[in-house]
C-alpha cells in the first residue's frame, strides 16, 4: 500500500491549538474536528506542501515552523505518513469551516479521526520546539 503524505500544522497561539470541523458531507471523516493542512502533491516537500495548504485553506502564513516526528498511522485500506509541524505567528487563520483555538486537554476530548490520539504526544513538544527554532527571531511571539 503505498502511503498517503500528509502535512499537518499544529498552529499555535498562547498555548492553544487551532482545529477545525471537517464539512459534514465529507466523503471521509465526516464533521470531526482536525488540524489544518492535507495531503502533499507530487514533487512537494512536506514543508512545501504544508505552507501552500496554510495559504490555500486559511489564507496564513506562519512566521515560524519547527518540524516534530513523523506519524505514521494505517486506516482500514488506506496508510498515512503524517508530517506534522508547530506553527506560530502573527495574524490569524480564516476559514469557512467552523474551528477553535483549544488547550490540549480540549483537543484531547474532541471527535477526532482515529489517527489523532497518535498526534496527541505531539502536542506537549509543538511549544517547546516552537521556542527552539525561534530563539532570536524577531516577529515571535
Ligand atoms: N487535514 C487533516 N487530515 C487528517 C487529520 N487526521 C487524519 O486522519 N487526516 C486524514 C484525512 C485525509 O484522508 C487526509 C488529509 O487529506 P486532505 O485533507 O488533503 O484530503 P480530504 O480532506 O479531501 O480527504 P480525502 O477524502 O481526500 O481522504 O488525512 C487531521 O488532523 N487533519
Amino acid at each position: 500500500m503505498t502511503p498517503l503524505q500528509v502535512s499537518l500544522a499544529l498552529v499555535i497561539d498562547g498555548g492553544r491549538f487551532f482545529v477545525q470541523r471537517r464539512d459534514p458531507a465529507a466523503r471521509r471523516f465526516p464533521g470531526l474536528w482536525e488540524f489544518p493542512g492535507g495531503k502533499a502533491e507530487p514533487g512537494e516537500t512536506p514543508r512545501e506542501a504544508l505552507l501552500r495548504e496554510l495559504r490555500e485553506e486559511l489564507d496564513w502564513e506562519p512566521a515560524a515552523v519547527a518540524p516534530l516526528p513523523t506519524v505514521t498511522y494505517t486506516y482500514p485500506g488506506l496508510r498515512v505518513v503524517f508530517s506534522v509541524f508547530a506553527c506560530a505567528g502573527p495574524g490569524s487563520p480564516a476559514t469557512h469551516l467552523g474551528w477553535a483555538r483549544l488547550t490540549r486537554a480540549q483537543v484531547a476530548a474532541l471527535p477526532m479521526p482515529e489517527a489523532n490520539r497518535n498526534l496527541l504526544p505531539l502536542l506537549d513538544r509543538a511549544e517547546q520546539e516552537l521556542r527552539k527554532i525561534s530563539a532570536g527571531a524577531e516577529n515571535w511571539p
